[in-house]
């Protein structure tokens, strides 16, 4: 049914905005909304895989049918008369926006395209007697993949497609190498890209028909760190000794910013977290302080923060984890008999993820393997995504200039993901153009297509994908089988807030940072905290640096403020500074902030902007700092998440808990067997659930603006960067994928992300 009643007022979905939707949600769920014919409550269903409609509470649907529209306008008592030609004539309110701006998008399912071919298969003609072994114990192969594992001598790029088993690729030939060719375990390195995936290879190796334990510990596995650093403590180990190895980004960060104070860099504004990503991406492209040519203020600034750590690092003798593999190339390059022992020692290469490799890695691995030109490399350039921290998918793409007379094999049968979700990925990869042709061919069909959805904003979106989860949880899948990916941290605020009033079980990524923490986020709640307590120090101290004012005055306003009797906030809008300009606008702050009180927290957010100067400091910042940093779209998300809210009380509890919820479901993830996974596209890289929900498929969101302003630049890699991530985030799913295109995002008006171009229907 369309219809319920508030009070004595209509919500009739038909004709009600778009932008109404969630607010009547709540109201149900409050049980504010009532069914004109029997009056009982009713809930708002708000999901993907139907129309919205009101549903009774209690009821069973066929009981009450409600009111259909038609009937609706001459059933609904009457509350307001007015008179015209003295006649008095009822009108009905209804809870509508006549500006049917935004209607309800239907979902739209992307039409598998070619249809479903299935692979036939030859009898494979196997001459090797151990993969006749492992395939008479049911442990199947394809042509291509016995060619993999049985090309060993050489050097062999293969380029292998999500879900395309490589990692039984690389176990299968290790095992292969290890039984049927008998090589010394000792000779083999086997690097993946996390120290888990090495685990996780000797746990499956150790499931392998005939190998010896002994055999299999022998060989050398493990991350590129992990292994050069051995290299490393074993020649020299006192110089890398492990007590000398920074390993908290907090530790770096209290060097950086010892850096920034001899350039007046501000403590709690500069953002330290990005330049410490920048020192690591120039560290991981080879690049030493004396090679970097700076394009912006801002990279000059993280440039002298670069030879401040380096030369701190030097003074105190210490090291980081970039500096193992900085450390361990220049240790072999001068030391050319040690040089010698390895290229002698180590004769076959098995690299994991050559997609991710970046410069220092590659240059290590070159030197390494030059004799025996023995180099097992496999990946993914479609699943290339690390570009921020140097990885470069240009070895991958250009491998056979550096290995002249290399093999390249290519698996492109999918066995993970239906042939509806491959086809689509397909459809959406093919449009980059620095990437090997290969197009993805899956094993089975399934009966649901990947769903595109329309929610009006970020809210709706986390309601709608809450309720399709609770569907499903109620028709038999776990919440394992579940997972919401998303293209940055900031993207999981609604969601993760909806979740956390649900009872099912969930987990974030560990290290992701809380919403409400965020440095523009936490000032913006300080000035609304201040219209509460104009004496709330902690807010004061956040709020200075909107202002232009140095920390150093908060003694003197705590001073003030006992001296004179008066609050800190009316201390600080009298403070002298020198500058007429600034002290006109600290006098108008103390009025300002006084005549928000009993205001909405949205009102009072674009408020501070426009007329305390929020809004000056986010240009500024704008255009001081690094691109991927736009402090204006936490502000944006922040609006968002107040708009709900009817009083700053109301919604600084409500900030207060969701950053409590946070710390408790971070400490819960770790224990709990069976969650539904929130996660970026970044950390869901080689993981596979049944269910995936993508967030925000609009220009800005995926792709991400930086990668759009780039483009506007004349620069498509960080764009094509961008379609690898959403190919990514789609071959997750094995059996349903949800994208969803919000027609509103950070408060604007949103568009369809370009990449879905290829699948939209004509
Ligand atoms: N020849 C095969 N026959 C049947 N199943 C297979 C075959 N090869 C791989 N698989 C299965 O396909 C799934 C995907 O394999 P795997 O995880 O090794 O892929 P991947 O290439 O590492 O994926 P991605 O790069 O997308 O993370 C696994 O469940 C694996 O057991």
């Amino acid at each position: 049914m369309k219809i319920a009643m508030k009070n004595n007022e209509t919500v009739n979905l038909n004709i009600m905005d778009r932008e109404n939707y969630q607010f009547v949600y709540d109201e149900a769920k409050k049980g504010k909304l009532h069914c004109p014919t029997c009056k009982e409550q009713v809930r708002l269903y708000l999901g993907i895989q139907e129309e919205p409609y009101f549903y009774h509470m209690l009821q069973k649907q066929s009981e009450c049918k409600g009111l259909d529209i038609e009937s609706a306008e001459m059933s609904i008592e009457p509350i307001e008369y007015v008179e015209r030609n003295g006649f008095r004539i009822p009108v009905t309110r209804m809870i509508v926006s006549p500006s049917k701006q935004y209607t309800f998008q239907p979902s739209i399912h992307v039409k598998a395209s070619p249809s479903f071919q299935p692979t036939v298969r030859q009898e494979s003609n196997i001459t090797s007697h151990y993969i006749k072994r492992l395939f008479n114990s049911g442990f199947q192969l394809d042509d291509q993949q016995i060619k993999a594992v049985t090309t060993v001598n050489g050097s062999v790029l293969v380029v292998a497609g999500a879900g395309s088993g490589k990692t039984r690729v690389l176990t299968t030939r290790a095992a292969y190498m290890l039984h049927e060719l008998k090589i010394d375990p000792k000779s083999i390195m086997l690097v993946t890209f996390t120290a888990k995936a090495a685990t996780e290879m000797k746990e499956r190796l150790n499931q392998y028909p005939l190998l010896s334990p002994t055999d299999i510990n022998r060989l050398l596995t493990g991350t590129f760190h992990s292994i050069f650093y051995r290299i490393l403590a074993y020649h020299e180990p006192e110089r890398w000794h492990p007590s000398k190895l920074i390993k908290k980004d907090w530790q770096k960060d209290q060097i950086l910013k010892e850096g920034g104070k001899t350039i007046s860099l501000d403590e709690k504004e500069f953002a330290y977290d990005l330049a410490l990503q920048q020192i690591g991406y120039w560290k991981n492209t080879f690049l030493l302080p004396q090679d970097i040519q700076t394009a912006s203020r801002w990279e000059e600034q993280v440039l002298h923060l670069y030879k401040h750590y380096e030369q701190e690092k030097e003074k105190k003798n210490l090291f980081d984890f970039d500096d193992m593999l900085i450390g361990c190339y220049k240790y072999l390059t001068d030391h050319q008999d040690v040089l010698e022992m390895y290229q002698n020692r180590f004769q076959y290469f098995l690299i994991d993820e050559f997609q991710d490799i970046n410069k220092v890695q590659y240059e290590l691995i070159k030197l390494l393997s030059r004799k025996t030109a023995n180099l097992f490399a496999v990946g993914d350039d479609d699943q290339s995504i690390y570009a921020f921290r140097g990885s470069d998918p240009n070895y991958l793409l250009s491998f056979e200039k550096d290995f002249p007379n290399s093999k390249m094999i290519i698996l492109n049968e999918n066995y993970r993901s239906s042939h509806e979700i491959i086809s689509t990925a397909n459809r959406i990869i093919e449009k980059n153009t620095t990437r090997r042709k290969k197009t993805m061919q899956a094993q089975y069909q399934h009966s649901v297509s990947p769903l595109l959805f329309y929610p009006f904003d970020e809210e709706e979106e986390a309601t709608m994908i809450v309720q399709d989860i609770n569907e499903k949880l109620q028709n038999g899948y776990a919440p394992n089988d579940i997972a919401i990916l998303y293209r940055t941290n900031t993207g999981s605020r609604a969601v993760f807030e909806r979740l956390a009033t649900t009872s099912f079980p969930f987990r974030i990524d560990l290290d992701s940072e809380n919403f409400y923490e965020r440095y523009l986020v936490k000032s913006m709640l300080s000035f609304l905290r201040l219209i509460i307590n104009e004496d709330d120090q902690q807010a004061i101290s956040q709020i200075l640096p909107v202002l232009f004012i140095r920390q150093a005055v908060m003694s003197d306003l705590k001073a003030n403020s006992i001296l004179n009797d008066c609050s800190m906030l009316e201390c600080l809008s009298n403070i002298t500074t020198g500058h007429a300009f600034q002290e006109r606008k600290l006098k108008k702050l103390l009025p300002s902030i006084r005549s928000l009180k009993g205001s909405k927290p949205l009102d009072c957010i674009e408020f501070i902007e426009k007329e305390v100067g929020f809004g000056d400091y986010l240009k500024k910042r704008g255009s001081e700092g690094n691109s991927l940093e736009k402090g204006s779209d936490d502000i944006r998300d922040l609006k968002v998440a107040a708009k709900n809210f009817q009083t700053i009380i109301d919604f600084l509890d409500h900030t207060k808990h969701m950053s409590a919820m946070n710390k408790e479901i971070k400490q819960l993830s770790k224990q709990l067997e069976q969650a539904i996974t929130l996660s970026t596209i970044h950390r869901a890289k080689g993981l596979e659930y049944r269910v995936v929900y993508i967030l925000d498929v609009v220009d800005g969101g995926i792709p991400h603006d930086y990668a759009l302003d780039s483009l506007r630049n004349g620069e498509s890699a960080p764009i094509e960067e961008e379609r690898r991530l959403l190919y990514v985030a789609i071959t997750r799913a094995k059996e349903e994928c949800y994208i969803a295109i919000p027609h509103k995002r950070r408060g604007k008006n949103a568009k369809t992300s370009r990449f879905l171009a290829p699948i939209l229907p004509k």
